[in-house]
């Protein structure tokens, strides 16, 4: 399904609600599996999630979670060394290009036994569940945080813990210390220390009860609406909180720059207001924050501002190459565009080319991050379904704003 959208400009002052962070509801979601008296608050509600939920209850020897990475990784590392399965898991074509050696290296180092099924590296994975002690692993850092929750996360069972050695740049770090955090409030002790990171297994749980704040990286597209608006427009998102788990919402801190302002209101209400003209040039080093890349360089382009960003050698990786997919489609709209393996140059130009077809590669993120261009003009989304990956209700937000759209 094409989403055609109808230049529009959004109505001032709207509260929205947006779903539980997938990565949080994905991390806990596995501790209650580990430890079943937690109970859960505001999970979300999104493919991704679903697909840890429907593993998690299936009694099949193949396990499909089509194109989750979270729940992709974490799964392995659970089935692995806290099960006594045997199955398949696989995913989604894209799932299959997705690197996961790193991880399973580091399963196997403790003992685990996994085989590829098909490509060397690269799921489908054949696993059997074994009970190991756990111990010291070392792994590299720069690919993936991912791999790194999901021994965390499973550290908490075994007998000795999980000590990691991190080799390398560490990548994604704030989803690190988001597990870490969790797994504090848990009653888990870990400590962090240079590149290594220690869990001890637990031995009593302090918190039943968990609350999950909603999703930041879904909230950066209110951000860019806003910012793509004039002066004195504010939209207003719930639930959120100041003292987030969440890397991606140091959003607020990346849009100050783009003229939008926070700011923190009771009942976790988050305002976004417009408040002033955006500066010229906006650079970024996003190593921490990768998922708000495609928003920013959407934003920069629709206000027509030099944008730089660096950190971005794992956008290759994701649901698709979102390097490319950026050049290309920011191209088709009259953009000027440099990139290389983990970099991005946005050039300054001047309006947009209107009524062009976004292509959106199977990547929820592609999708969401062009529509705010319909501030701009007519825009249409291809296969504007794929959002349900991680935001099932984008595109009744879009129109709960103020959003004209027509499904093709
Ligand atoms: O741990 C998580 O919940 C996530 C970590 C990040 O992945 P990488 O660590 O692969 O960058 C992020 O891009 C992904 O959307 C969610
Ligand atoms: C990269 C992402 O997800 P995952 O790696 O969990 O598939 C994302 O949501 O942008």
């Amino acid at each position: 399904m094409n989403i055609k959208l109808l230049k529009s400009k959004i109505e001032n002052d709207k509260t929205l609600v947006i779903s539980g962070s997938k990565s949080e509801s994905n991390r806990l979601l596995i501790l209650q599996e580990l430890f079943s008296s937690l109970t859960i608050d505001n999970v979300s509600d999104s493919d991704d999630v679903c697909a840890m939920q429907r593993a998690l209850a299936s009694t099949e020897n193949v396990v499909d979670i089509h194109h989750a990475g979270t729940t992709m990784r974490f799964l392995t590392a659970y089935y692995s060394l806290c099960s006594t399965r045997e199955l398949v898991l696989t995913g989604s074509s894209r799932m299959q290009e997705r690197p996961i050696g790193i991880l399973v290296e580091a399963l196997r180092q403790l003992g685990a036994d996994i085989e590829y099924d098909k490509k060397e590296g690269y799921p489908p994975l054949r696993i059997k569940g074994k009970i190991v002690e756990g111990g010291k692993v070392e792994l590299p850092a720069d690919v993936s945080s991912q791999y790194i929750t999901a021994l965390l996360l499973v550290g908490t069972k075994l007998k000795k813990g999980i000590e990691l050695h991190l080799v390398g740049n560490i990548t994604s770090r704030p989803y690190i210390e988001m597990t870490l955090q969790l797994l504090k409030q848990l009653g888990v002790e870990s400590t962090f220390e240079g590149n290594i990171i220690s869990v001890k297994p637990l031995v009593k749980v302090n918190t039943e009860q968990f609350t999950v704040e909603s999703d930041w990286s879904s909230a950066s597209y209110f951000y860019s609406f806003v910012a793509l608006s004039p002066i004195g427009t504010t939209i207003k998102l719930k639930s959120y909180k100041q003292d987030s788990l969440q890397g991606d919402s140091y959003v607020n801190e990346l849009y100050t720059t783009l003229g939008v302002e926070t700011t923190y209101l009771a009942d976790y209400t988050l305002e976004l207001k417009k408040v002033r003209e955006t500066a010229p040039v906006f650079k970024a080093d996003l190593i921490e924050t990768p998922d708000l890349a495609q928003t920013i360089a959407v934003t920069c382009f629709g206000l027509g501002i030099k944008c730089e960003m660096t950190g971005l050698h794992t956008l290759k990786i994701k649901e698709t190459d979102r390097l490319v997919a950026l050049q290309n489609e920011l191209t088709k709209l009259g953009g000027k565009v440099e990139i290389t393996d983990e970099s991005m140059v946005i050039y300054p130009t001047e309006g947009m080319n209107e009524g062009v077809e976004i292509s959106t590669y199977q990547d929820h993120r592609m999708a969401m991050a062009f529509a705010p261009l319909v501030l701009k003009g007519d825009i249409e989304i291809s296969e504007a379904e794929v959002v349900t990956k991680s935001f099932i209700n984008y595109w009744d937000c879009l129109a709960q704003i103020g959003v004209n759209m027509a499904k093709k």
